[in-house]
Order: structure tokens, then C-alpha cells, then sequence
């Protein structure tokens, strides 16, 4: 079994650079279907097993995926297949915005319905909804979502009860080849929402709005490849920050976007952690003791779902009682019980949890329960005192590339081993080198 091994106590210093983000390079990989002509060029795409299983679904629907490293290229001019197996739904739950684009594109589509995960039930109600007003006919049974339209996706006024982030993907992707305007209120703001507009614009699509609480499309007839660069990640940015505040650091986060995190940099501020915007991205120097704080997950610009367990993290090494409210999902806290057997103070009241710190933390041998929580994990190893064994490490590379290699280099001292067949300095020298640290 794989794990990661970190060994507490070590400053964190020097750069590290961000990826492109993952959740806004599986949008915009699934809007290169709407392309009926040209090839696609993706560039700043991160190496994530998500980025190979929606490639993935693209190839099993026909379209060509070529990779060169950090770029994509899609040429979907082929005919589409419309059908999209539980096997990559399962593997990864954005493989659900095909379901727009194939809709748009071909008047039909068959994707397998996405269950529940970790950090909660996860319906796809609004997605369904929006393409019902747009005039699809879309049927559940067997396990699949089936939607078809006769003739083409005509315009609609769609408001959503919640900002769905993936619901105005799909919708503002099947929008764009529909016949007139869109209108969707209250939908998601998040910079995700606003590097796919783009890149919807880049192929020659109409859309207004994004980024605001509305977004206008005139649908067009037809859309073209385009070549698109994705934004910096803005979660893993604030993962790295994170870390380098826990550890009492002093790192320069490369490719972080102030604006993109500005609820995070506010609570870190609180915190008593020092940011400092530079020309290439964020510096972060960790104070000698934290404040507590309370946080309250929201929609963008609210602070991020995605930073809640990292956070968690935090707080647990910061004098005082902090609170923490999970609004967005209503199960992400799985990760308590692992942050319990490293000798935290947690308890969970409904939808938040109380953290009375500071916790004396412990290494202890914990398990990922999702992403973000894997990381998380990681981040408490390096203000625990002694060895913190981290498993289940394919929920940590669905979104992070090179993590340990990374904190490695800023001074973390931290290995990947399967089964305790610990990497060789030697070794980490070379993969440090390889992965250019
Ligand atoms: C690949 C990707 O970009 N994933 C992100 C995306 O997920 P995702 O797009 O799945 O998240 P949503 O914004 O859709 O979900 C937010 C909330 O809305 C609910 N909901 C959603 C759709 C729907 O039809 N009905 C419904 O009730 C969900 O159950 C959840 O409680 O946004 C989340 C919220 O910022 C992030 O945590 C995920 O990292
Ligand atoms: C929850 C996340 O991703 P997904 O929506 O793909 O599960 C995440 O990126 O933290």
C-alpha cells in the first residue's frame, strides 16, 4: 500500500509553483466537444488522474485527446458517440458535464448517473432541470440519465435554487449551441465559471455575465476549437499556504492569484499569518502562535468548501476556540475522525465542528477520506510531533501533482513509500530533479 510519510517539526521556505486548476481545466475539456471543426490546444493542464479519466470519456465518445506534457489537444470534429459509462462517472464525478455539451451537440445523451461520495449526496437536479426548460426530454432509469431533444435546445430563463458550480457548467455549455438567449440567475461566480466563459467565447460562443450572480447566452450556430490557457489553482495555492503558515514558514506561493482567494487571505490575516502580494504570487510567513478564528463555507466569493479541511488543519494548531460551518456540502467532514487519532480536539455540532486549540498533535497512521482531506492530513504531519503515515493516497492525486515532491523541496521532510519501502535519499534527490524542484 501506498503512503505518505511525513515527519513533523521542519519550517517551511523558499517558492513553489501552482498548477493549472483542476476544476476548471474538466470544464473546459468537456466544452471541447462542442467543437464541430479544429483542434483544441489546452495549455497549463495539470497531470492529474482526473485530467486522464475525463480524457478518457472524451476518447470513449470519440474524440481524439493527445498529450504533450502540460498540453491537451482535442479534435471533436468526428461523429460523437453519446454514451458515457458508470465506470468514469464513478472514477470521478465531473465526467457528468459531458451531458451538456453531447446534448447540445448531437440532441441526445446517455451518461450514467453520478451517486453520493464522501462529502455528501450530491443531486443533479438543477443540471436536469435547466436542460428540461431548454426543451430536453430527460428520463432516470437504470442507472442512467437519459436526455434528447428534437431538433435543438431552444433558450430559457433558468434559476437556480443554489449556485451550482457544475449546474452552470452544463448549463452554459449546452446554452451556447441552443437556438437564442439563456438567461441563469443566482448562478455559481466561481473563477472556474469565468476561465470556461472564456474559453466558450474563444470558440466563438456569446456569454455574458460570468463571474457575476447572472449569465446571458445567445446561443450560435455552430462553435470552433480554440486554443485556451488555464487559470492558476487557486485551491491548491491556498494548500501551499496552509502549509506554510502551520509550519511557521516563510514560502512564496507561485502563480496564486490574489483576487481568486481573497476570503482565505482574509482569514489567515485574522490569524495572524503575514501575507504579502508580490509580483509573481503570494508570500506567506507564519506567525510564532495562530489566533483562533470561524469559518463559514459559502459559495465564491464566500470562503471555499475546498479549503475547509486544510483550515481545520490550521486551526487545530491556534490558541483558542474556533468554529468551523459547512454550508456547501453536508457531509465533508469525514476527516475529523482521522484528525482525532493525531490527538485533536474536534467536536461536531450539526454542520459545524468546534476546534479547541492549540491541540498537542500527534503522528499517528490516518487514511485520506477525500482530496482535500488528504492534504489536509498531510499539512497537520508537518506541525505533528513524530511520523504521520498518510493511505489512501488516490483521493490526493485525483488533485494534486507532485505534492510531496513539492513540500519536499521547501524543506518538508516528507516521502512516498509502498509499504514502508522507504525511498533512498539517492532516490528523492533524482525525483526531486526529475520533477524539476
Ligand atoms: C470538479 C469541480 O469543479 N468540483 C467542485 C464543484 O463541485 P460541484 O459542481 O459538484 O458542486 P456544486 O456547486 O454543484 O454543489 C454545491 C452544492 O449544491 C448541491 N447541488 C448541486 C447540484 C444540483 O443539481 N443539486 C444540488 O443540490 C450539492 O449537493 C452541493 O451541496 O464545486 C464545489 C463547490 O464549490 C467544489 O467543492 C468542487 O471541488
Ligand atoms: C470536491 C472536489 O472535487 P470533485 O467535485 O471533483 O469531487 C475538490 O476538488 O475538492
Amino acid at each position: 500500500m501506498e503512503k505518505i510519510i511525513v515527519r513533523g517539526g521542519n519550517r517551511l521556505q523558499g517558492a513553489v509553483q501552482v498548477e493549472g486548476a483542476k476544476n476548471a481545466v474538466l470544464p473546459v475539456i468537456a466544452a471541447s466537444l462542442l467543437a464541430s471543426e479544429g483542434k483544441s490546444i489546452i495549455r497549463d493542464v495539470p497531470q492529474l488522474s482526473d485530467v486522464f479519466t475525463i480524457s478518457e470519456v472524451l476518447r470513449h465518445l470519440n474524440a481524439e485527446v493527445t498529450f504533450l506534457e502540460n498540453e491537451i489537444t482535442v479534435d471533436a470534429s468526428r461523429e460523437l458517440s453519446i454514451e458515457t459509462p458508470f465506470e468514469y462517472v464513478r472514477k470521478m464525478r465531473a465526467s457528468f458535464l459531458v451531458l451538456g455539451p453531447l446534448l447540445a451537440r448531437t440532441g441526445k445523451a446517455r451518461v450514467a448517473l453520478p451517486g453520493g461520495c464522501a462529502i455528501g449526496s450530491r443531486p443533479i437536479d438543477l443540471h436536469l432541470k435547466g436542460f428540461e426548460a431548454m426543451g430536453a426530454k430527460v428520463d432516470v432509469g437504470n442507472g442512467f440519465i437519459e436526455a434528447s431533444v428534437s431538433g435543438r435546445l431552444h433558450g430559457a430563463k433558468i434559476y437556480m435554487d443554489f449556485p451550482s458550480v457544475g449546474a452552470t457548467q452544463n448549463i452554459m455549455m449546452a446554452a451556447s449551441l441552443a437556438d437564442g438567449q439563456t438567461v441563469i440567475e443566482n448562478c455559481a461566480k466561481e473563477p472556474e465559471i469565468v476561465d470556461l466563459a472564456n474559453f466558450l467565447n474563444e470558440m466563438g460562443a456569446n456569454v455574458k455575465g460570468a463571474g457575476t450572480g447572472t449569465i446571458k447566452i445567445e446561443g450560435v450556430e455552430k462553435l470552433h476549437a480554440a486554443d485556451h490557457t488555464i487559470i492558476p489553482d487557486r485551491i491548491e495555492a491556498g494548500t501551499f499556504m496552509v502549509a506554510a503558515a502551520i509550519t511557521k514558514g516563510n514560502v512564496l506561493v507561485k502563480g496564486a492569484v490574489p483576487e481568486h482567494i481573497s476570503s482565505l487571505i482574509a482569514k489567515l490575516e485574522e490569524m495572524g499569518v503575514t501575507i504579502i502580494e508580490e509580483e509573481n504570487g503570494v508570500r506567506v510567513i507564519g506567525p510564532e502562535t495562530l489566533k483562533a478564528v470561524d469559518i463559514k463555507t459559502m459559495p465564491y466569493p464566500g470562503f471555499p468548501t475546498d479549503m475547509q479541511s486544510q483550515m481545520m488543519a490550521l486551526l487545530l494548531c491556534a490558541e483558542g476556540t474556533s468554529v468551523i460551518t459547512e454550508t456547501v456540502f453536508e457531509n465533508r467532514f469525514m476527516h475529523v475522525e482521522e484528525f482525532r487519532r493525531m490527538n485533536a480536539d474536534l467536536k461536531i455540532e450539526g454542520r459545524s465542528v468546534i476546534v479547541n486549540g492549540p491541540c498537542n498533535l500527534q503522528g499517528a497512521e490516518v487514511a485520506a477520506t477525500d482530496l482535500r482531506a488528504a492534504a489536509a492530513l498531510i499539512i497537520a504531519g508537518l506541525a505533528a510531533k513524530g511520523i504521520t503515515r498518510v493511505t489512501e493516497l488516490k483521493h490526493l492525486d485525483r488533485g494534486y501533482l507532485n505534492f510531496h515532491l513539492k513540500l519536499a523541496a521547501l524543506g518538508a521532510n516528507i516521502e512516498r513509500v509502498d509499504d514502508e519501502v522507504e525511498v533512498a535519499p539517492a532516490k528523492q534527490d533524482q525525483l526531486l530533479a526529475d520533477a524539476n524542484l
